[in-house]
């Protein structure tokens, strides 16, 4: 028996128009073009790039393309139907998109009456006419046109012959996609295949030859689902967005949506060696928008595989099927295994065995070093957040740590000055730290804009003498959080910090009453950390304390 093909599924990514509607993002020209070329890298059959004529941005991004064009994809101008009583050919906005210069462009439509009337103050038939008018005219240019129906879902529930009056008009003029937008994002997966059932049949009666997409909102939190379900329904073009970015809630989420229909139902949406750069896709896209990825995002989160309790660890160090979907591998994501609390010995084992570290179960070592950490996250550490500390931690417990250096004491001064401190003032600390390295001790002073700052100075300018590469060290990050806030000023601190040699980052931990003494021995053990890391000959084997930038 042979194989039939998957269905193709053509994926449109509107990330560009529809995200960029996104409440908090602001995309320039560059990043516009740096994300286009990706998701055409990725093999994105469609990319809506924006409404050229709406913006002087989304003009030169077309020129730009026309200029230097994409490799693969399509590249799609979005625009609106024509204004009421109004030629299309004499509607400004129509030439701004013929001027784009793409092939493709997607048109949307009014489905709801309500819109009709109170949105565009215009009349029903009036409608009409703007929406056959605008396809016909677009294909007369040699445009090959989408027709995204908005609002479709409301507008067919509430008056269902005037919605599928509006679909039948943008078939007369030409379109050659019909897309049903839940544009409000309140319909339910049952509710949306039942009605795109409905108009599949509409379109089989008619003997439309025209493929049905789909372009869900959020607003529900069922954008994947519905974009699923009208797949199901026969729908063989889905709109989303990658990292699901859109107005409100945002809209189907392709990073999401892909994986299920291709991984899970078998659809064919990229090819499968575009599938595993899914994860960094989304992670680039994140960036380039500067917005924070969701490390809890399914499928391409940083937390989308990570197993924490230690009865998940302990099962998918046996097999990973007991406690993953899928492969992360499949979508370039990966697994890993986080330190806590919640850890059993498998954590430890799993963590042991990343450091590049040779620990069997039933080594005492292995169940002192879990009591241990265990102990230290009831004391306030998290290591979790901080895998340099932990496996500096472990490699102490295994008697595998190397003295770089002793601190023998060390003294900090805050000068507060005038009431109102002078904004000119670079320095207001003064730190002083003795040192021994080896059989040789060392006084250093340095001056801070805070005692944090004095100290970290100090101590670097001390060891510096000795280990040139503390130079390259410098701190990237540094959180401070409140343990139990009821004990005021007394309360305990959590002083996390990131550091980094401009090719790999490492977090370490400090706690106390004392928000200096914790800062201080996070400082230190990123300072020892950083020594390990490249002194030390085990450097290459260890990857999870370590992040490679
Ligand atoms: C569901 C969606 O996401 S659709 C895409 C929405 N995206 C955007 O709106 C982003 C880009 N938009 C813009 O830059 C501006 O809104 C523009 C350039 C399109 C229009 O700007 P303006 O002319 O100043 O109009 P304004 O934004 O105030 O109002 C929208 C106009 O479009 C009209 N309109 C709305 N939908 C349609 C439609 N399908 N067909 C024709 N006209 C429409 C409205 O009736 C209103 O017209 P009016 O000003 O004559 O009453
Ligand atoms: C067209 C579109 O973006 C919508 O209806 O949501």
């Amino acid at each position: 028996m042979t194989r039939s093909q998957p269905e193709a599924i053509w994926i449109y990514d509107t990330t560009l128009r529809d995200g960029a509607q996104r409440e908090g993002m602001a995309l320039s020209l560059e990043d516009k073009l740096q994300i286009a070329r990706r998701l055409d890298k990725l093999g994105i059959p469609f990319i809506e790039g924006g409404w050229p004529g709406a913006n002087p941005k989304d003009v030169q991004f077309f020129w730009h393309l026309q200029e230097e064009p994409l490799e693969n994809a399509k590249l799609v101008a979005f625009c609106s139907t024509r204004r009421p009583h109004k030629s299309a050919a004499e509607d400004k906005m129509l030439q701004a998109i013929l001027a784009a210069g793409t092939e493709w462009v997607t048109f949307f439509g009014k489905s709801w009456d309500l819109h009709v009337t109170e949105g565009l103050h215009t009349t029903l038939d009036e409608n009409l006419a703007m929406i056959e008018d605008t396809a016909r005219y677009l294909r007369s240019q040699g445009r090959r046109v989408i027709y995204d129906a908005e609002h479709w879902f409301d507008g067919y529930r509430k008056n269902p012959d005037y919605a599928l009056q509006t679909l039948d008009r943008a078939v007369a003029g030409g379109a050659e996609w019909v897309v049903l937008c839940d544009t409000n994002g309140g319909t339910l997966p049952h509710q949306l295949a039942q009605i795109v059932g409905e108009v599949k049949d509409h379109f089989e009666r008619r003997n439309y030859r025209i493929p049905l997409g789909i372009h869900p909102h959020n607003d529900s939190d069922m954008a994947v689902a519905n974009a699923i379900a009208a797949v199901q329904e026969g729908a063989t073009m889905v709109q989303g967005t990658i990292n699901g970015y859109g107005e409100r809630c945002g809209n189907a989420n392709l990073c999401s949506v892909i994986p299920n229909l291709q991984l899970k139902l078998g659809y064919s949406c990229l090819a499968d060696e575009e599938l595993v750069n899914l994860t960094e896709t989304s992670r680039l896209v994140s960036e380039v928008v500067n917005l924070a990825p969701d490390d809890h995002a399914p499928f391409v989160g940083r937390s989308a595989f990570a197993h924490k309790g230690g009865i998940h660890v302990s099962a998918v160090a046996r097999n990973p099927l007991t406690y993953e979907h899928l492969t992360p591998e499949s979508i370039g994501n990966q697994r890993r295994i986080v330190i806590s609390d919640q850890a059993g010995l498998s954590n430890v084992l799993a963590k042991a065995r990343s450091f590049g570290i040779e620990l069997e179960k039933n080594d005492p070592a292995c169940r002192q070093i879990l009591q241990r950490l265990k102990e230290l996250e009831h004391q306030g550490y998290q290591f979790e957040g901080a895998e340099a500390s932990f496996e500096l931690l472990m490699r102490s417990a295994l008697g595998q740590s190397q003295s770089w250096f002793t601190i023998q004491g060390f003294q900090v001064h805050c000068d507060m000055g005038a009431p109102t401190p002078d904004p000119t003032m670079t320095s207001n600390a003064l730190a002083t730290i003795k040192v021994k390295v080896g059989d040789r001790n060392l006084l250093e002073v340095a001056e801070g804009n805070g005692p944090v700052a004095a100290l970290d100075a100090a101590l670097r300018k001390a060891l510096v003498k000795f280990y040139p590469e503390v130079g390259n060290f410098y701190l990237t990050d540094y959180k401070v959080r409140i343990l139990d806030g009821t004990a005021g000023t007394s309360a305990k601190t959590r002083v996390l910090i990131e550091s980094s040699d401009g090719t790999t980052r490492w977090k370490t931990v400090g706690v106390s009453t004392n928000i200096l003494d914790a800062s201080y021995q996070a400082v230190v053990e990123a300072l020892e950390y950083g020594l390990f890391l490249t002194l030390s000959s085990q450097t290459e084997e260890s990857t999870v304390g370590a992040i490679v930038t």
